[in-house]
């Protein structure tokens, strides 16, 4: 109990929380036997489905009778079903609140009015017995939106019937646990120090938790913004931009909950283990998850399937191994096809196509040449200009289809045909008697039935072997998309482009020639493909989608924002990402989404309030960024970071296996060992494995445990543990613009203990830190004792 109250006021708490514990069993109850009456419709009107339809399909009438019959009580059994589930998923959220059935409330007296009314706040709703008065509001309720935004004072909140205003006159948190009141604090504007304390001081965990109770007021600006269509969130690392995004997942969900479901919302998580990491945030919230993947898989299914497309993690290892002829220039090339200038580039490309260019193939037939490409290429470019390209392909289509009828035509007398009729299945010779028997009996005309079931037969197998001819040409196959993009790289010199190319264009441009000719589609090249295939064949676009979130959106290059943009026309935008975490080449030249340079029409809001770790780690991670002073710490203390100086690789690996164990020992459940490759993580691996009980993550991992694991620093994005151990923090592994940044990602997943060790110099950035916020060990031989033990 906090000493501001008495026991009193802690009693008649305690008593209001056991009212209300009371309804939600009653609701509960009623709940359970309407859910044990659905079931046992559920299982009777499926059991009894057949009885309970009358089938006769002898005549036309009945038929449809029939048919209408099946589809009532379809409904009827789905109707059913439906309300099961929502039962059950009321059940699921009262025994939620059962436990803790609020969090907060403020006392609020709407101006003009007589008496200040509490409000309490929690997961849902609650009504009284009566149903007329809430005993909890659902945290997304407009009145709540005051409990985030303001402290006790003058507040206000927005309806459909306009502002309201009026003064809070109480603001209290509650912990309530099992129906038990555990503690109680009357609060200022940041909700519960106390509270978040608590919570932030908690061990780290393999799913990430929801915030409800503890939303900070500039995070709830992220949720509940509802005005802009390109949300922008600049936020510092642990400043809760994820949870934000997630949280306002469940906002919308609510708030639109007549017009909008969760598979309408998409988000793009960093990497496979991202996606399980936060998938339990939402069904924790009593909502369902909306489409989670990563922007590789949704590139790769843009792709044909015989393409195979470098993943992000293999071009940041590329780039982070520095090697190879070909390394500054193709360096160079990630940079420019990330940009706008690109994108430019290919607009005009696309625009010089549509008035020449476009690299058509025939359509053949059994090896013949049926329509050339010539004639497709003369068909097309006589086709009117001012169209797009994508609408005269469909006029093209069209045409071919006409012409492929008349090719059909004239190969149904040739022998083949015989041939290849008698090699027919049986249900097809059925089917062509019927429909022969069928058409006689309505037409009462008479016929040569033998020819006529020849000519029929002949005209099925003709459409069979034309079918896949004629699929491909809906799919828009006869132009060769790949062999037209090949050729601006091989004749960009006769092309009339007016784009400033990077002083490499030539060497760019013999290697994309060269890895497009092999169907290798590299990171920086897929958009860009992706984009110019589409802008050929036309966008498919995706109208269905309201919302789509980007989270580490700094990773995302302009390039690859339009293209999103071009695949989700009329959906909302928000993007949420940290230009410190940037650690992709592109992000070198500002090319990123988060950069000042965004010129899409957007609001932007920043977070510097850092949550996750602790205040010793933030004041240590700061230092080292450039515009490191904006971030903020929580209040929350713990040691200070240690870093390991040795000169021997075997020196290092002794001690971090003995910190490793004390991390255990202290109770630390995830530990992690960061490293800034894939090989190094190896390596890594290789020689712990056999001493403590690790894992290794990669990019196919897609769920971790508790435990120890071995990670690269990309790969960690987006995620937290307990404590973090960065295997090799010198200044051979961390010294250019991106490895800062790589640096600090791999620093800023500690919660609450942060120790590196450095194989010889340390890197430059741990120079720019302040001695006192870190333990410097030196440590020279193995038989050395250093001054850390
Ligand atoms: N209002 C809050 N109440 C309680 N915990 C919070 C709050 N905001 C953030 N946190 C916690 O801080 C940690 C970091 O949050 P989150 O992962 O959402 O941050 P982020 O900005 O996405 O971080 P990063 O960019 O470093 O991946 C999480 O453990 C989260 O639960």
């Amino acid at each position: 109990m906090t000493e501001e109250h008495n026991d009193q006021e802690w009693q008649e708490e305690q008593q209001r929380v056991d009212e209300v514990v009371t309804e939600i069993k009653r609701k509960m109850d009623v709940l359970q036997s309407r859910a044990s009456t659905l079931k046992q419709d559920v299982i009777d009107i499926r059991k009894d489905f057949w009885e309970d339809v009358t089938v006769n399909i002898e005549e036309m009438d009945d038929k449809i009778e029939t048919e209408a019959s099946i589809k009532q009580q379809a409904e009827f059994l789905s109707e059913r079903e439906r309300s099961h589930g929502q039962v059950s998923e009321r059940l699921d959220i009262l025994s939620r609140l059962k436990d803790s059935p609020y969090f907060g409330r403020i006392n609020f007296k709407e101006e003009h009015q007589g008496a200040e009314q509490p409000i309490y706040i929690g997961l849902a709703s609650v009504l009284d017995k009566e149903e007329e008065e809430f005993l909890v509001y659902d945290w997304r309720a407009p009145i709540a939106s005051m409990y985030y935004d303001y402290p006790p004072g003058p507040a206000n909140y927005d309806t459909v019937q306009g502002n309201i205003s009026g003064e809070i006159t109480i603001k209290r948190q509650y912990l309530i646990r099992e129906g038990t009141l555990k503690g109680m604090f009357d609060t200022g504007l940041t909700i519960g120090d106390h509270l978040l304390q608590r919570v932030l001081g908690n061990q780290a965990s393999t799913q990430m938790k929801s915030i409800v109770s503890t939303i900070q007021r500039e995070q709830n600006q992220i949720i509940r913004n509802e005005r802009s269509n390109v949300l922008v969130v600049q936020g510092v690392a642990g400043s809760g931009k994820t949870s934000a995004a997630l949280q306002r997942v469940a906002y919308l969900l609510y708030r639109y909950r007549e017009t909008l479901s969760s598979e309408q919302i998409i988000l793009f998580s960093p990497n496979p283990l991202f996606n399980s990491y936060v998938a339990t945030v939402l069904p924790e919230l009593g909502e369902d998850n909306m489409q989670q993947m990563t922007f590789y898989q949704f590139l790769h299914m843009q792709l044909e399937d015989d393409f195979a497309l470098e993943t992000p993690f293999e071009q940041m290892e590329y780039y982070l191994r520095k090697e190879g002829d070909d390394y500054q220039t193709r360096v160079e090339a990630m940079q420019f096809k990330a940009s706008l200038s690109y994108k430019y580039l290919l607009d005009q490309y696309i625009e010089e196509l549509s008035q020449e260019g476009i690299v058509f193939r025939n359509i053949s037939f059994q090896g013949d040449v049926i329509i050339s490409k010539k004639a497709i290429e003369l068909y097309f470019y006589h086709t009117e200009p001012t169209l797009s390209i994508p609408d005269r392909l469909e006029k093209v289509a069209s045409w071919l289809l006409q012409q492929l009828k008349k090719v059909e035509k004239y190969e149904r007398d040739k022998d083949w045909v015989l041939d290849e009729s008698e090699l027919l299945d049986k249900d097809t010779f059925v089917d062509v008697h019927q429909t022969l028997q069928e058409e006689q009996r309505y037409t009462e005309e008479t016929f040569d039935d033998y020819d006529r079931e020849e000519a029929l037969l002949r005209k099925r197998v003709v459409a069979n072997k034309f079918k896949p001819l004629r699929i491909k040409i809906k799919k828009l196959a006869f132009v060769d998309t790949l062999k037209t993009f090949r050729k601006l790289f091989r004749d960009y010199q006769a092309l009339h482009l007016n784009t400033e190319l990077p002083d490499s264009w030539v060497d760019i441009c013999r290697l994309t020639e060269r890895n497009f000719k092999e169907k290798f589609v590299t990171w920086e090249d897929a958009p860009a493909y992706i984009y110019f295939q589409k802008s050929m064949l036309g966008f498919n676009q995706k109208r269905t989608i309201q919302h789509v979130f980007i989270d580490e959106a700094q990773d995302y290059s302009p390039f690859q924002f339009t293209l999103l943009k071009k695949m989700f026309p009329i959906s909302k935008m928000t993007m949420l990402g940290d230009i410190n975490q940037a650690i992709y080449a592109h992000a070198l030249k500002e090319e990123t989404m988060l950069s000042d340079k965004f010129e899409e029409k957007h609001e932007r809001i920043v977070l510097t309030r850092s949550y996750r770790s602790t205040r010793q780690i933030v004041l240590f991670t700061k230092s080292f960024m450039p515009n490191g002073n904006i971030i903020e710490p929580f209040e929350r203390d713990g040691d200070v970071p240690v870093l390991i100086e040795v000169d021997q690789p075997e020196i290092a690996m002794e001690k971090m296996i003995s910190r490793i164990n004390a991390f255990l020992d202290e109770g630390n459940e995830t530990i992690a060992i960061i490293g800034k490759t894939m090989e190094e993580c190896r390596l890594l691996y290789a020689m712990l494995k056999g001493r403590v009980s690790v894992s290794l993550l990669t990019q196919e991992t897609h769920i971790f445990n508790k435990g120890i694991v071995v990670i690269p620093a990309y790969l960690a994005k987006g995620i937290e543990f307990d404590a973090v151990v960065i295997a090799n923090a010198s200044d051979d592994n961390y010294h250019d613009e991106l490895e800062r940044n790589l640096f600090y990602t791999a620093c800023t997943r500690a919660m609450h203990q942060l120790v590196l060790y450095a194989v010889g110099k340390p890197s430059r950035f741990i120079d720019q830190i302040p001695s006192q916020q870190f333990k410097h060990y030196k440590i020279h031989q193995i038989t050395a004792r250093s001054n850390e033990e």
